[in-house]
């Protein structure tokens, strides 16, 4: 019930439509009752000759030629069915429309929700999951309120008026037809429950697929690598199969369902059809008046009919709604404070105080970690793999929030600032880099999409990446591949560095990009980076010691704090962690193969 009223929210703007649509349901179903009357009229009036007995007037027989009476009711017939036909297509318009826009409200709000989520959020939720989520079950909003609650409410309408119109014609035979209902209420108790938990189910392995070709196709080059084909694809059949083992049973459940309510408001025809044909043969009706009410009949078990269908439909469509309303009621995003000013950099002074942070807050990955970075200087993190750079830099950047301590830029706490102004002051250049299937000009502008061509030459010259942009057929224009794989890892980072360039933010960070290139590249790119560099507070998660040697502070994380900080030269007269990185680095090879317990090379022997 909840979900149901959560979901009734999304149709309060178009409140006003919905009841015109209810409006042109009402005109549509006094057409609906017009419809068997030309063929009344053909039966009694025009075969049979009797007086039209209509709201206490009597109109005689003979009033009309037969030729004109036959004209005007075939022209009758054509008009009510062309009007009915011309209201529904406008009714079926505006109604589609309106689910239309309702799943898009939907989708919008998930979609920024999605988006709002902490880095941890994303990394925890299959991708696939979550783009059927957004993509397929945001529908139900739309099968709910449209499919469901619409025409679960025209047909109460339609049936209460049938019911009415047909106990004017006769009563007894009215209530025999309505004796169905009971059956059929308890035709839908019994089964449209199942119904929703096999949509549950269905939806779930449905997304399982999705995560899975996610997964695999996002890591096609490893599988090809590993010649893992056969066993992704047992995988996914697998998968598959589940999904559409479940479909079956769920399609067959809803077949029988049909079915059953089928059979019951046929048995409901037969024997209104039984009595209604005695009553005739008795002289207590006649055959125009029974084919009316059969006319009718149809009419009254359609919306009885559709109630029931429907009510199958609204269980699904709750189930599929019950897992966008699950996501949107996780909320992992980074809290903005209800007061949170934009942050304003004026030298761009970063200080740690006593900073603990750990994705699960039981186990810290820095603990403690403080520091002070004046504006415009290089900050160097250094340490082993796993050693927390990542995770103090992802802090900087406000991807989450420390557990304990705090961080500020000039003097202000992050937590105190809005979080769109910390990460549009703040350039990112990854080792990793991240590139969009759209024009070179677009990748580069995606920091500022105001750019001119001018600007964005100018950044890519920087970067040294002007000349390889020019010898693409279609210069700045030439669309990217998916996540730029038309292009080399040295290319790739050029373009990030001419992205962060022309951002033009006066806080940098650099997961260091050249640490995977050749020499040739490498020197090309620290042109672009030294340039990138001047006058910001940059951080540079540091692999070689020639960006080390540049930076102005060095922290080393070792045994999740800071464990030494200094420059480069202070670093190594200390003698202590990073004296003992620098020496394993310039080791010669030879020191550092491994050794045995007797300090003796161990050496592969030949077979
Ligand atoms: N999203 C995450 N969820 C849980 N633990 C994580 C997550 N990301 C990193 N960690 C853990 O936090 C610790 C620090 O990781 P981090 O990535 O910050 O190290 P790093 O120094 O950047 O390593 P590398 O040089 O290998 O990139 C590691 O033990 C890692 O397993």
């Amino acid at each position: 019930m909840a979900v149901f009223l959560k979901l009734l929210g999304y149709l309060r703007p178009y409140s006003l439509l919905f009841a015109f649509c209810l409006g042109l349901v009402g005109v549509q179903s006094a057409l609906e009752l017009l419809k068997p009357w030309p063929l009344k009229l053909c039966v009694d009036q025009i075969i049979a000759r009797q007086p039209l007995e209509f709201w206490g007037w009597t109109v005689p027989a003979d009033v009309l030629s037969t030729g004109t009476e036959l004209a005007v009711v075939a022209i009758a017939l054509v008009a009510v069915h062309f009007l009915s036909g011309f209201v529904q297509l406008a009714n079926n318009y505006l109604t589609i429309r309106m689910g239309q826009d309702m799943v898009q409200d939907f989708r919008c709000e998930l979609f920024d929700h999605l988006q709002r989520q902490s880095l941890l959020f994303h990394q925890t939720r299959p991708t696939g999951d979550l783009l059927y989520r957004l993509m397929g079950d945001t529908y139900s909003v739309q099968t709910l309120l449209m499919n469901g609650v619409f025409t679960t409410l025209t047909s109460i309408v339609l049936l209460m008026g049938m019911f009415f119109v047909l106990l004017g014609i006769d009563w007894e035979l009215t209530l025999y037809a309505m004796a169905v209902v009971p059956l059929l209420i308890l035709a839908i108790a019994s089964v449209t429950k199942k119904i929703g938990n096999l949509t549950y189910e269905t939806h779930m392995k449905e997304s399982k697929v999705y995560s899975t070709v996610e997964n695999i196709f996002n890591s096609i080059s490893l599988v090809q690598a590993f010649a893992r084909e056969d066993e992704e694809r047992r995988r996914f059949v697998a998968e598959s199969q589940h999904s559409f083992d479940r479909k079956l049973t769920l399609y067959s459940l809803q077949t029988a369902y049909g079915w059953l309510v089928g059979a019951i408001t046929a048995a409901g025809t037969a024997y209104v059809l039984y009595v209604g044909a005695r009553h005739v043969l008795e002289g207590d009706l006649s055959t125009g008046d029974l084919l009316i009410f059969l006319g009718y009949l149809a009419s009254l078990y359609t919306p009885l009919n559709n109630i029931a269908n429907t009510m199958g439909a609204i269980r699904g469509s709750l189930a599929q709604a019950r897992r966008v309303l699950d996501v949107l009621a996780e909320d992992k995003a980074v809290p903005e404070a209800p007061d949170a000013k934009p942050l304003e950099i004026t030298k761009g002074a970063v200080e740690f105080s006593g900073v603990t942070f750990g994705y699960d807050p039981e186990r810290p990955v820095l603990s403690g970690v403080s520091f002070k970075a004046r504006g415009g200087a290089t900050v160097a993190v250094v340490g082993q793999t796993g050693a927390g750079k990542t995770s103090l830099i992802s802090l900087l950047l406000r991807f989450y929030d420390p557990q304990k301590g705090a961080i500020t830029i000039d003097g202000q706490d992050l937590r105190n600032v809005t979080l769109k102004s910390v990460r549009q002051q703040v350039a990112i250049v990854l080792q990793d880099t991240h590139l969009f299937p759209m024009s070179v000009h677009d990748n580069i502008a995606y920091g500022k999409r105001t750019a001119t061509r001018e600007e964005v030459v100018a950044a890519a010259t920087l970067a040294n990446a002007h000349e390889f942009i020019e010898a693409m057929p279609q210069g700045y224009d030439s669309l990217l591949d998916e996540r730029g794989s038309n292009l080399s890892g040295g290319q790739r980072q050029r373009l990030s560095i001419a992205r962060a360039l022309l951002k033009d933010a006066p806080l940098l960070i650099l997961d260091e990009p050249t640490s995977a290139l050749d020499a040739g590249t490498e020197a090309q790119i620290m042109e672009g980076l030294d340039r990138l560099m001047e006058n910001r507070t940059t951080f540079v998660i540091a692999h070689r010691m020639s960006m080390m040697r540049r930076a102005d502070l060095i922290l080393v994380i070792k045994d999740k704090t800071v464990s030494e900080m200094g420059t480069f030269q202070e670093l190594l007269d200390k003698g202590g962690e990073f004296a003992r990185l620098h020496a394993l680095q310039f080791a010669p090879l030879k020191e550092r193969r491994p050794r045995d317990a007797q300090g003796q090379e161990i050496v592969a022997e030949a077979p």
